[in-house]
């Protein structure tokens, strides 16, 4: 695989007015939104759920490709077809979680380190046969009393680069996502300055593990103060604090930057992608990869009658994929 083809699979992500959706939920996080809203979270509810966000009519207007989970890329649609194939024969870039999520950090209380670099390379190599053509790997980096350390950190930063490169190799684009949890009692300064170390980290273990960053693409969190701050800010300072810290620290050969939602109300999350493109031009496009905000609201419709409400949320899924297709030209409105 050239450098050139892992190029233009990165740049059909974000290609303009486009983004990705996350629906690589672990069978435990699926677990609990299923449990939020009380469905069962049996095999073949998970199989129907994804099948109504990936067969949404027409979502290849605002979606270049999804993020699928290890059972969800070995499940078809009720017709049969592979969900990998349904995805290409769509017009969609076939996407693969390939983390085996977060482990407490030996020795930092309240750290944790993502797992997964063990065999590798085999199971990439699988997924392109899959039909993947993009992977995401996802580190977590907590905000505390001295927390984070600068062991967790580059802990953190290494095994994503190491994640990359494998990617790199067996011709599959790496998402690499370090994200800032918005839990904890931290200000808006403390989460730019947390977020500003740790894509410093990122990309020089990125350059130091020979990871060609034309063919990468960062999911960021955005900066954003803690949950239980009580510091109210400004869609458009949340905006301003999040272009200025990625301006400061990622490279403009990057093809482009998708955020995740991390928990933000839907509007939210639409409004600041919104905001951050109304103040470019940017070194690079801007755009979601967002799970709960394109999700949310389809999944608590379709709770409330598995049969009956299925096109209904397909229906939510395609607005919620076409605001935020706006959001990522600047051209979106609020309804409100
Ligand atoms: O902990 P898990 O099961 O790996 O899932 C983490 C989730 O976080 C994300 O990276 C971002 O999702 P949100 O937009 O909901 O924050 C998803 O891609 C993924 O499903």
């Amino acid at each position: 695989m050239s450098i050139e083809q892992l190029a233009e699979t990165a740049q059909a992500m974000v290609a303009a007015g486009k983004g990705i959706i996350a629906i690589d939920e672990s069978t435990a996080t699926i677990a609990k939104r299923f449990a939020g809203v009380g469905i069962e979270n049996s095999e073949e509810n998970r199989r129907r759920y994804r099948e109504l966000l990936l067969t949404t009519p027409n979502l290849n207007q605002y979606i270049s490709g999804a993020i699928m989970f290890d059972e969800t890329i070995r499940q078809s649609t009720s017709d049969g077809v592979p969900f990998a194939k349904y995805m290409s024969d769509n017009g969609m870039i076939p996407g693969i979680k390939v983390d085996k999520g977060t482990h407490n950090l030996a020795g930092f209380p309240g750290e944790v380190v993502t797992e997964g670099l063990d065999g590798l390379r085999a199971r990439l190599e699988e997924y392109y046969k899959l039909g993947a053509r993009f992977c995401k790997w996802r580190a977590v980096i907590n905000i505390g009393e001295d927390i984070p350390t600068g062991t967790c950190i580059d802990a953190n930063s290494h095994a994503l680069a190491r994640y990359a490169a494998l990617c790199q190799e067996q011709g599959l684009v790496p998402m690499v996502e370090p994200e800032v949890i918005m839990d904890g009692s931290h200000d808006i300064d403390e989460c730019f300055q947390v977020t500003e170390v740790v894509l410093r980290s990122l990309f020089a273990s990125l350059v130091e593990q020979n990871v060609v960053l034309e063919g990468t693409i960062l999911k960021a969190s955005m900066v954003v103060p803690g949950t239980t701050s009580g510091e109210k800010v400004s869609i458009e300072e949340v905006a301003a604090a999040t272009l200025q810290c990625l301006k400061s620290t990622v490279p403009a050969i990057l093809p482009g930057i998708v955020f995740l939602s991390g928990g933000q109300s839907d509007e939210d999350a639409t409004a600041h992608l919104n905001a951050m493109n109304q103040m470019g031009p940017n070194p690079w496009p801007l755009s979601f990869s967002y799970g709960r905000a394109m999700q949310a609201a389809a999944l608590k419709l379709w709770s409330q009658d598995l049969v009956n409400n299925f096109a209904a949320a397909q229906k939510t899924v395609f607005a919620r994929a076409k605001d935020n297709g706006l959001a990522a030209l600047g051209q979106w409105k609020s309804a409100a």
